[in-house]
């Protein structure tokens, strides 16, 4: 597993926290994108060499809707970059953890996304991340 990859943080109106989000970091989100198979929208930010990722629920079903429900807005993923995400899925079943994706789905940003059950990692939710080139 490599660096971390973005943090990803759970909103429930994107539009006023971009906004709250541009002030806290001197400057605006680079890109937005919806995510149909997450039922999420989602906007990125760069400070310095780290990425932050805001989401906001498109749906009720949406995993954003049932944590903000539960738990209220705030951190809801940290995501770590890898170069082989197959074979990192194969390791860390190994290992004991559950991967709630075996098969990686198409996220945003140009990635194959896999996550790890908060159950099996102390209470947070893990993503993997690799770059699709
Ligand atoms: C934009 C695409 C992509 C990217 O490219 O970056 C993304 O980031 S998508 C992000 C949204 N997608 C996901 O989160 C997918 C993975 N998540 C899931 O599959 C589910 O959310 C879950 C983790 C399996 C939980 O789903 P479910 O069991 O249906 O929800 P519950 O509300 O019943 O929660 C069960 C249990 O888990 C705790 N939980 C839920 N989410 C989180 C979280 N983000 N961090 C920590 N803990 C979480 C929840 O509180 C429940 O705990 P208990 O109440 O103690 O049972
Ligand atoms: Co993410």
């Amino acid at each position: 597993m490599d660096k971390i990859e973005h943090i990803g943080i759970a909103v429930k109106d994107l539009e006023k926290s971009n906004q709250l989000f541009a002030s806290l970091f001197g400057e605006k989100h680079y890109k937005t994108e919806e995510v149909l198979s997450e039922g999420v929208k989602t906007s990125f930010f760069k400070t310095g060499p780290n990425k932050i990722e805001l989401l906001q629920a498109t749906n009720p079903e949406s995993p954003i809707s049932k944590f903000i429900d539960k738990k209220g807005e705030g951190i809801h993923h940290i995501a770590f970059a890898v170069n082989d995400i197959l074979a990192e899925i194969k390791r860390l079943k190994e290992e004991g953890f559950i991967v709630l994706n075996e098969i990686p789905k198409k996220g945003a940003d140009n990635k194959l996304v896999a996550f790890l059950h908060p159950k099996s990692t102390n209470g947070v939710l893990i993503e993997l991340c690799q770059e699709i080139n």
